[in-house]
């Protein structure tokens, strides 16, 4: 099949990529003209492991092309994919402007029968909206579908070939068809394809979302209480997760959750929930106990070293939101730098992947280095922030001599409380004992 991809961000090079794997002929289009000439020249712009060897072999094989001209890019496709950003306006709902606006530039260019599909995260009602833009200039028949995308940052190539499940919101036959055919070779190990109308689809997406948000957030209520009640919280999460009724995953407590989709699609929910007159009391304790969660280690820091923090190092590990993504929209890291540096805290920072996107941000406020033990060097405290698999069996001699106090506050529950105990460590962590 020919397919465009309208934004290629995140979920559009993705989506293009993996649409390009199974055999389409795919053009992925962005407004933004130096993003197009890195990917015309073979330069991936996003990190995800698995996607570069994608989109190497596609881009060899012809079956991946890209354009800043929207006319050109969407020539003959038969499956239009928006993968444009919706993000939090001035009141926390999801800002529909880039969306709108390719709606409205569509209409016109339309020459032949297309599926026009909503891969973005949009509010209920968003197909309609699109279809009405879209229909005011366009003089051929066409379908708004809303098909939104659960893939996660870090495995999105597992996700987006291996999924789930596809949810499609349509109710028109023909559309049906051309979604079934597309996905086809995706969902062929027995996953299905769901199918409802749009407004259904749409509300999936922020429903699964604001969940799995509820989920994590509930644990690290739970691990609050273990710390008062002198409970282990990771105990809780396997005797918990054993239900499987439950489920194993997602109950990891930690200092809360971020990036670039639970925090704004939780808003976003609360947002809509606000406009139909609902009073959505889960999702406005989730945001909140979830703003709380984030630096729920920093008075536990400043006790350590008696509320004064000025000219203390504290070595931070791991800045990136999650693991295997140098992603770091809405990461915990920034916030507790911030006020670490505000205390008056030096920060030697490491991450495997995000220090590039971090210096854009803080600039020279805090010192990048180029290993963890390079961080830890003339530093009084290690925080580990992200759990990334290279901090989970470091080399704890060298912590050790490197650290000018032993002592480690972990966000994430990367180690064992015995061997912190066996190791000499004092070691604060979530929903744990402190080790003393
Ligand atoms: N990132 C994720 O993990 C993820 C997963 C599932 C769903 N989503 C949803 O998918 C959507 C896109 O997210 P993302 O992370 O890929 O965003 P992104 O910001 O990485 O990418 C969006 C792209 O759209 C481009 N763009 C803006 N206006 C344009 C226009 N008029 N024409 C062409 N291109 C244009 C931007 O230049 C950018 O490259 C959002 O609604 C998001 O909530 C994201
Ligand atoms: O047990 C857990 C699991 C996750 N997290 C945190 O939750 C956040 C989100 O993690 P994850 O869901 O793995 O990352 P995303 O890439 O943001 O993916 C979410 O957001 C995407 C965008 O909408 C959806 O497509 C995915 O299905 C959904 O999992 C991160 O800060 C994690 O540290 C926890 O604190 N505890």
């Amino acid at each position: 099949m020919k397919i465009a991809v309208v934004g290629t961000g995140y979920v559009g090079l993705v989506t293009g990529t993996c649409f390009a794997e199974t055999g389409n002929r795919v053009t992925c289009v962005d407004i933004d003209v130096t993003k197009i000439e890195k990917l015309k020249s073979g330069v991936i712009t996003i990190y995800e492991p698995g996607l570069d060897v994608l989109f190497d072999r596609n881009i060899k094989e012809g079956r991946l092309l890209f354009t800043t001209n929207l006319a050109e890019g969407i020539k003959d496709a038969e499956v239009i994919f928006l993968a444009l950003p919706t993000p939090p306006g001035e009141d926390g709902s999801a800002d529909l402007k880039y969306i709108l606006k390719v709606a409205d530039d569509l209409g016109p260019l339309l020459a032949d029968y297309a599926v026009i599909v909503d891969k973005s995260t949009v509010p209920v009602g968003t197909a309609e909206k699109v279809h009405a833009r879209i229909a005011k200039n366009a003089k051929v028949e066409f379908d708004v579908v809303s098909n939104p995308e659960f893939l996660r940052e870090g495995v999105a190539v597992e996700d987006f070939m291996k999924p789930d499940r596809v949810v499609i919101g349509t109710n028109s036959e023909k559309a049906r068809k051309v979604m079934n055919k597309l996905y086809a070779p995706l969902v062929r190990q027995g996953n299905p394809v769901i199918f409802m109308d749009e407004r259904s689809a749409e509300m999936t997406k922020y429903a699964a979302n604001a969940f799995l948000a509820t989920k994590i957030t509930f644990m690290n209520e739970i691990a609050n209480l273990c710390e008062k009640v002198g409970a282990n919280v990771d105990d809780i999460r396997r005797g918990i997760g054993t239900d499987s009724r439950i489920g194993k995953r997602f109950l990891f407590a930690g200092i809360g959750y971020g990036g670039s989709c639970f925090p704004k699609d939780v808003q976003a929910l609360h947002k809509t929930s606000e406009e139909y007159a609902y009073d959505f009391k889960i999702l406005e304790a989730v945001m909140g106990v979830n703003e709380n969660q984030k630096t729920k280690l920093l008075p536990k820091i400043k006790q350590y070293f008696n509320h004064d923090l000025s000219g203390k190092t504290i070595a931070v590990w791991g800045l990136a939101f999650k693991p295997y993504t140098d992603d770091i929209r809405e990461a915990p890291a920034l916030e507790n730098i911030k006020e670490l540096v505000a205390a008056g805290a030096n920060v030697r920072a490491y991450d495997p992947e995000a220090m590039e996107n971090v210096k854009r941000i803080l600039g020279d406020q805090i010192v990048y280095t180029n290993s963890p033990y390079e961080a830890l060097e003339g530093a009084d405290a290690l925080f580990i922030v992200t759990e990334w698999p290279e901090f989970r069996s470091p080399e704890f001699e060298r912590i050790s001599s490197l650290l000018k106090n032993k002592v480690i506050f972990d966000g994430r529950n990367v180690f064992e409380l015995d061997q912190m105990r066996e190791l000499g460590y004092t070691y604060y962590s979530i929903g744990r004992d402190v080790v003393a």
